[in-house]
């Protein structure tokens, strides 16, 4: 799974400072990091929409677009996606309640 979100991750790396034109992608990337992250709040606009709903089909259909626009989103803003999976790394074993506590310091 990891793999696939490497490979997405590098292909979208690939679009930056790419022709518009030659990519939805790269088109997207062009039009700067705040359209990127308004798209990902779109998009996960319409997941949580499918989960109301209980319509599994469609949850991961627009999962899989959540996943992609986060993957722009972390491009745009020159976030590696190696640095993300690394803090989820960090917090496994640790208690997701221990994680609460320590963000309110
Ligand atoms: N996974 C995706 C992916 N998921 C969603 N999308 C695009 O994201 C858009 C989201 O749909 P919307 O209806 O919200 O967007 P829209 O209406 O077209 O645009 P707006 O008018 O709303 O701005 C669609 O146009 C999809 O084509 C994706 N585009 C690309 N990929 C991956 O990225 C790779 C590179 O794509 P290109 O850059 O197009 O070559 C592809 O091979 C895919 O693997």
């Amino acid at each position: 799974m990891t793999h696939t979100l490497d490979r997405l991750a590098a292909t979208i790396a690939s679009r930056k400072g790419a022709d518009p034109d030659s990519s939805w992608t790269a088109k997207l990337l062009a039009k700067g990091p705040e359209k990127c992250a308004e798209k990902f709040g779109e998009e996960a606009v319409e997941a949580i929409i499918a989960a109301a709903k209980n319509d599994r089909a469609n949850l991961t259909y627009e999962a899989a677009d959540v996943l992609y626009h986060l993957l722009v989103m972390l491009a745009a803003r020159d976030v590696d996606l190696a640095d993300v999976l690394a803090e989820l790394d960090r917090r496994e074993g640790t208690s997701g309640l221990d994680e609460k506590a320590a963000r309110k310091g």
